[in-house]
């Protein structure tokens, strides 16, 4: 049997780095290193987790806790790295593991002497109406809450160390022991008794600040900083609700462009430096959960709730001083249980909330047909509907995408949940055929300088260009005024043209009239001077009356007005 999640976690370690805000890394963020790998990494790795931090999943029974053999890798993700190649980036093998929890008989389906539809055939299979079903394991109706926790929680907690984002969910039709199985009783939780009652939160929670705790100590040299902060939410009736602050209502899912991360808007996030910090928000949050009492479970919850806590780690690499940042996403996903209203005999409120539950199951149940299809046929579709419930919207990165996910489908052994407890084991089946796209989350500051000088070009670029967009707006502006000024020289020499032409015309016609004139004239003064004799000619031509002397200032005249058009 392998472990949940856990080839992965098994040869790495717990890896931290510092945090550096908000969301967690989102399945487009570029993957530095892919911890999975056959073989165990170079010895003497700092990091290398203990080996007995992530033991194999195996048989639940008190009795029988075999560890099974790994489970092959079936097929190789496509991982590309963020800056620069990174050949030992290797495919991390993302199968969801599922594993089956079987409720203990209950009083509320008067199942003192239960007449059972379900028999565990092995650690991992089941039987029911001469039909086996085989998982990652299945754990039967004498499993603690401790042996169910042992080989779950472990995995979980190293995968998140290690950078890969992590899921667990569970799923069940109501009264199968979804919630007991993944908070437990409040009254464990808030620490008033029954602590081997808790349910999975808190061990998970226990057991991360144990190996926070080791890891720090292991690596003081490496100046191991952790963050962890946590927030609380519930989706009934298609709207989401802050638990940690109820008033905060119909809160809205957003996608983060650059990132593609997907974050619920004004959701209240806490950080958490110990257990009794996590404790305090479960309480809290669980409080606040809605729930209501059915016929098929007196405390039984309403709404599908997610606790999600960002983790974050910060370390130096001895040799070059430099720092490594690793982040991961832990999400705990309670989902409300299935319920066929005829046998709840719901009404009015519960009607509503029932036909809200069914729905968005049956949508995770059509995206898990369509991611499990996606995985075993190799081919991708073009549209794989996430928008249509917010459930889907607000977790698909756990469903299909940058995510370990583990899903524990509990069931009720009792025959008269036969045909829920069949549906709930084929859904079951076919979450089991899904692969995620799991990859460590981590920068290194070499590659984070990388990508500050990569930024810096690029915001050169931007100024650059907002440089080059105003000149090109004042060149623009220029460009107008001197076309509109070139139009009007254009006009005007236009005009100036006409008026020259027209002028020219007269002053042509001037001069032809000029020249008529003064040909005119010499013609007559030809004639003249042999008509007299002419003796010092201007005083001559001046003493005569008419004539030449009149003629010669005419002459004059014309001379000069035939030089003005010239010119
Ligand atoms: N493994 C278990 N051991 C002991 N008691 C259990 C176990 N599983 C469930 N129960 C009990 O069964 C009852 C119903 O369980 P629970 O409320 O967890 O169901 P649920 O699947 O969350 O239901 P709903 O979907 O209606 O919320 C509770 O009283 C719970 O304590």
């Amino acid at each position: 049997m392998r472990s949940l999640i856990s080839e992965h976690a098994r040869h790495s370690p717990a890896r931290p780095p510092p945090f550096s805000g908000g969301e967690t890394p989102s399945r487009r963020r570029i993957p530095k290193e892919n911890v999975y790998s056959g073989t165990a990494p170079p010895s003497g790795d700092p990091y290398r987790s203990p080996s007995s931090a992530a033991k194999p999943l195996g048989d639940i029974t008190p009795t029988l806790n075999r560890a099974l053999p790994p489970r092959p890798l079936k097929r190789k993700l496509d991982v590309s790295p963020a800056v620069g190649p990174r050949p030992e980036a290797e495919a991390a093998d993302s199968g969801v593991q599922v594993v089956v929890r079987i409720r203990p008989p209950c009083s509320v389906e008067g199942e003192e002497a239960p007449d059972t539809c379900l028999c565990k055939t092995s650690a991992n299979s089941v039987a029911i109406q001469g039909q086996g079903f085989t998982f990652d394991a299945i754990a039967d109706a004498a499993s603690t809450q401790e042996e169910f926790f042992t080989p779950v929680g472990p995995p979980l907690v190293e995968n998140c160390l290690a950078g890969l984002n992590s899921s667990i969910f569970t799923y069940g039709q109501t009264g199968s022991g979804k919630t007991y199985t993944m908070w437990g009783p409040l009254s464990a939780t808030s620490g008033d008794s029954m602590a081997c009652e808790r349910g999975l939160a808190p061990l998970v929670f226990e057991h991360l600040f144990s190996r926070i705790k080791q890891e720090q100590q292991k690596h003081k040299d490496k100046e191991l900083i952790y963050s962890c902060t946590c927030a609380f939410l519930d989706i009934y009736n298609e709207q989401i609700t802050d638990l940690l602050d109820p008033m905060q209502k119909n809160l809205q899912i957003r996608e983060d462009v650059k990132t593609a991360c997907v974050y619920v808007e004004s959701l209240t996030k806490e950080s958490v430096f110990a257990m009794k910090d996590v404790a305090q928000l479960l309480v809290k949050g669980l409080a606040n959960r809605r729930t209501e009492s059915t016929s098929a479970n007196a405390d039984s919850s309403r709404s599908h709730c997610v606790f999600t806590c960002v983790i974050k780690s910060e370390s130096k690499n001895l040799e070059d001083g430099s720092n490594s940042i690793r982040m991961s996403r832990m999400n705990l996903v309670d989902l409300a249980g299935s319920e066929r209203q005829k046998l709840t005999h719901a009404a009015g409120d519960r009607l509503k909330e029932a036909g809200n539950i069914n729905r968005s199951l049956s949508a995770l149940g059509n995206l898990i047909n369509i991611l499990a299809e996606i995985s075993q046929s190799g081919k991708q579709r073009q549209h794989v509907p996430y928008r249509n419930s917010k459930l889907k919207f607000l977790l698909q990165e756990s469903l299909g995408g940058n995510a370990m996910l583990a899903m524990i489908c509990t069931v009720s052994p009792s025959e008269s949940c036969k045909s829920e407890t069949l549906s709930t084991l084929r859904f079951a089946q076919r979450a089991k055929a899904v692969k995620n796209r799991a990859v460590v989350n981590e920068e290194k500051e070499d590659d984070v300088n990388a990508l500050h000088v990569r930024m810096k070009l690029l915001k050169d670029n931007i100024v650059d260009a907002a440089d080059w967009a105003e000149a090109e707006s004042k060149w623009m502006a220029l460009a107008d005024e001197l076309r509109a000024e070139l139009e009007a020289s254009k006009s005007l020499v236009g005009r100036l043209r006409s008026e020259l032409e027209s002028e020219k015309k007269c002053s042509k016609e001037a001069l032809e009239a000029a020249m008529q004139a003064y040909s005119r004239i010499l013609v007559q003064y030809a004639e003249l001077e042999e008509k007299y004799i002419l003796d010092g000619v201007e005083g001559q031509l001046k003493d005569t009356s008419e004539g030449p002397g009149e003629l010669l200032v005419r002459l004059k005249e014309a001379e000069e007005a035939t030089r003005i058009a010239e010119h």
